[in-house]
């Protein structure tokens, strides 16, 4: 839980004394296997206004992952040729795979003052600090190292191997916890939520 938020949004949604803050950007990262796409998943059932970017990668989609919703899912020559047009916000290479956020889209929703949310590793929100300074910075973090590892097994959709870099990749991640606006600890997805979009719409932090 954090403390001194300032929920502004009534039972219908964002409110009115909203409008302007809404226009933030908002960054969720954490380790892998915390919940991040859990918590972004129910934001968005609660709040559809809030618009998620999708990232492209050259990540192979996971059993009922579909290409445009999840990822764009692209090869890495096509990776390559967006990062050499500047079309990404950002990117970073993730436990041997490719990861960015298309710009054009992000922007365009900025523009039109809706709430845009990444959910985005370390070194991406690290980019993002830099090119967009305004932007909120909230990190996941898990109830334990044991709850993150039982998460994340749990899930059962890494092999072994790749259970272990992102964990190795985890320990950079906590890290850096206090590079971050706020930190919310993932132990009820409902409580993380409704922190977040306390936050997302806050005029300050
Ligand atoms: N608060 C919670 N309590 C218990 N289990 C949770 C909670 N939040 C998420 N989980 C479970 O943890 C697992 C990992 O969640 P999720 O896939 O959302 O993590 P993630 O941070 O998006 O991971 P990645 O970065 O690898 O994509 C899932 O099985 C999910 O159901
Ligand atoms: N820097 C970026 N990181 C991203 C982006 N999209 C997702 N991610 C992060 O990658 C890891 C692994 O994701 P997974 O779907 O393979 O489990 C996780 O931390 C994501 O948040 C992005 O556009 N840029």
């Amino acid at each position: 839980m954090t403390e001194g938020l300032n929920p502004l949004f009534n039972e219908s949604g964002i409110s009115d004394g909203a409008a302007g803050a809404s226009k933030r950007l908002t960054v969720l990262s954490g380790p892998s296997g915390v919940g991040k796409s859990t918590v972004v998943r129910e934001i968005r059932r609660r709040h559809p206004e809030v618009w998620l970017s999708v990232s492209v990668t050259t990540r192979r989609p996971r059993p009922g992952e579909t290409d445009g919703v999840e990822y764009h899912f692209v090869d890495d020559a096509r990776f390559d040729r967006l990062v050499e047009a500047d079309d990404l916000l950002e990117w970073a290479e993730f436990a041997g795979n490719r990861y960015g956020t298309p710009r054009g889209p992000v922007e365009s929703h900025l523009r039109a003052g809706q709430p845009v949310l990444l959910e985005i590793d370390l070194q991406g929100a690290r980019q993002v600090r830099g090119t967009m300074p305004d932007a909120l910075l909230v990190f996941l973090a898990p109830p334990s190292w044991e709850e993150l590892v039982r998460r994340l097994t749990g899930r059962g959709t890494e092999a072994p191997e790749v259970v272990r870099r992102r964990l190795d990749a985890a320990r950079v991640e906590l890290a850096a916890e206090k590079e971050f606006d706020m930190t919310l600890v993932n132990t009820s997805v409902r409580e993380v939520c409704d922190d977040l979009l306390a936050l997302m719409v806050a005029p300050s932090v």
